[in-house]
């Protein structure tokens, strides 16, 4: 990330305007806005106006124009009216204020695997869905799925040559080229929000998608079909970048990306950030592929506790709490990226797999079924399912080492446990045989053993020690220099 300091202070910190003047505002406040300062005027339920801004440290004082768009308000309904006419939605005389994004009971936090949005108060459970976020759709860079292709909003003007590459995309298999182009395009356009919000995205340094992985860090996989996936995919965005990126592109089309990198890196926002949504605008209801500021910092888990809805009335998408869920405060909201899908596709396109994915469950050939304690004592696991671990202390021949297979396997397997029947010695102890060859069979088509793991652990660690050592004695140097 660019930045260490919490997102929402950057972006969303709001005033609310007293006393104006002669259009001219003068807020007694102490803060100021970063560079390049920017302001966004909203109005808000109660019909008084906000002012949004970049901030981030104190000042005395900084006076802005209100811009001049009407601040129109709605009707009084008379409860007894005596015309028949039916009255507007009140909504309707909302139009055409300026929107930001509002966050309710929530803070955005850099931790292990990047920004993630946190719970900043308890939350007890209710029978409905909850609002904790609301983006309006001005923010949000969109593109149909099918063609014709549209976008929402519809940032790029007729005859632009971007819209020809566009077009120039397969309809079934590119949505991330077209999204990455639209990116890239936002990026150049005047005023655009995302040339702001680009600061809060991970760079290229920071991304773990593996389209910027190194060949030896596909190597490393030790998953020869997702690193030859990802070459396929490397290359297939590279070409893209050659054939439209060309010497006689036009300087409009060539200063949106340089060079390769700044293209692959757009493609793997557009991969890792992208949310599909059925969505209604006015008559048209579209499959789009999203990029959605601030609830694309939400993080993946398979037991979510929100949610994605599209408003379709004023054309927000709203991130809400499910029903009945209980968050305490500082827990993580989480959304869930794709159901179904195995380690693999989260690596492919995220670039992070889960230990507890339940779609990557072994499958054993056999019908041994056995009860989960017998399993785990006989291959020397404890802990609760989510976090089995191997107990060194059950283990016998001294080998410190339980293989992820079968840790994977104990929270998958066809195991019963307490409440269902006991366990009966003749049959576990042919269960536990036959599951222990086939788990023998899956080790086998490894490249390494445990035995040539640990031999490579100890390598690793002699040449820390080493280096660690290096760095002392150097210290020492430095420091007897110094004095
Ligand atoms: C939509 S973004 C979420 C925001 C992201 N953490 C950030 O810093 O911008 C998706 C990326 O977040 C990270 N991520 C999300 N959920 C994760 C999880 N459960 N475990 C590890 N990384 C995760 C991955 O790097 C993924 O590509």
């Amino acid at each position: 990330m660019a930045s260490t300091a919490p997102l929402h202070y950057h972006l969303t910190h709001c005033f609310s305007i007293s006393q104006c003047k002669d259009k001219e505002v003068l807020l007694q406040h102490g803060w100021t806005a970063r560079p390049p300062p920017r302001y966004s005027f909203s109005r808000n339920r109660e019909n008084s106006i906000n002012l949004t801004t970049s901030v981030s440290r104190p000042i005395k004082a900084f006076s802005v124009d209100i811009p001049s768009y009407p601040l129109l308000q709605p009707p009084k309904v008379e409860e007894e009216s005596d015309s028949e006419l039916e009255p507007a939605d009140p909504d309707f005389y909302r139009i055409g204020y300026a929107r930001s994004m509002r966050a309710y009971g929530i803070e955005f936090k850099e931790g292990p695997d990047g920004f993630g949005v946190y719970a900043a108060k308890d939350v007890e459970p209710l029978r409905r869905a909850r609002v904790v976020m609301e983006i309006p759709i001005e923010l949000m860079l969109n593109i149909s799925k099918k063609l014709p292709w549209m976008f929402f909003p519809d940032i790029i003007p007729l005859g632009h040559p971007i819209f020809d590459i566009i077009n120039s995309t397969d309809p079934e298999t590119d949505w991330d080229l077209r999204l990455a182009c639209l990116l890239l395009f936002a990026f150049d356009c005047e005023d655009n929000f995302w040339q702001l919000y680009s600061d809060f995205l991970p760079s290229a340094d920071e991304c773990p998608s593996l389209l910027l992985a190194t060949e030896e860090d596909l190597l490393e996989l030790q998953d020869e079909n997702l690193a030859s996936t990802m070459r396929k995919q490397q290359l297939r965005a590279l070409e893209f970048w050659e054939k439209n990126w060309h010497s006689g592109a036009p300087l409009k089309i060539k200063r949106l990306a340089r060079d390769p990198e700044k293209f692959i890196w757009a493609v793997s926002m557009a991969q890792s950030r992208c949310i599909n949504m059925q969505i209604r605008v006015g008559a048209l209801t579209q499959d789009t592929n999203m990029l959605i500021p601030y609830a694309d910092m939400l993080n993946h888990s398979f037991e979510p506790n929100c949610f994605f809805h599209w408003r379709f009335k004023d054309r927000m998408l709203e991130v809400m709490i499910n029903a009945g869920q209980q968050i305490r405060k500082g827990e993580e909201m989480t959304v869930n990226y794709m159901s179904g899908q195995k380690n693999d596709m989260f690596m492919q396109r995220y670039g992070f797999s889960s230990p507890v994915n339940p779609w990557d469950v072994i499958r054993f050939s056999g019908n041994a079924r056995i009860h989960l304690d017998s399993f785990l004592s006989v291959f020397n696991i404890s802990g609760l399912p989510e976090e089995y671990c191997h107990n060194s202390l059950l283990s016998k021949e001294g080998d410190a080492f339980v293989d992820g297979a079968v840790i994977a396997a104990a929270r998958t397997l066809p195991t019963w446990s307490d409440g269902d029947l006991p366990p009966v010695p003749s049959i576990e102890r042919k269960a536990v045989k036959e599951l222990q060859e086939e788990c023998q069979k899956m080790l086998a088509q490894f490249p390494t053993t445990s035995k040539k793991d640990l031999k490579i652990l100890g390598i690793l660690l002699k040449q820390i020690m080493d280096a660690s050592h290096q760095l002392d004695s150097y210290a020492t140097f430095l420091l007897c220099k110094i004095s």
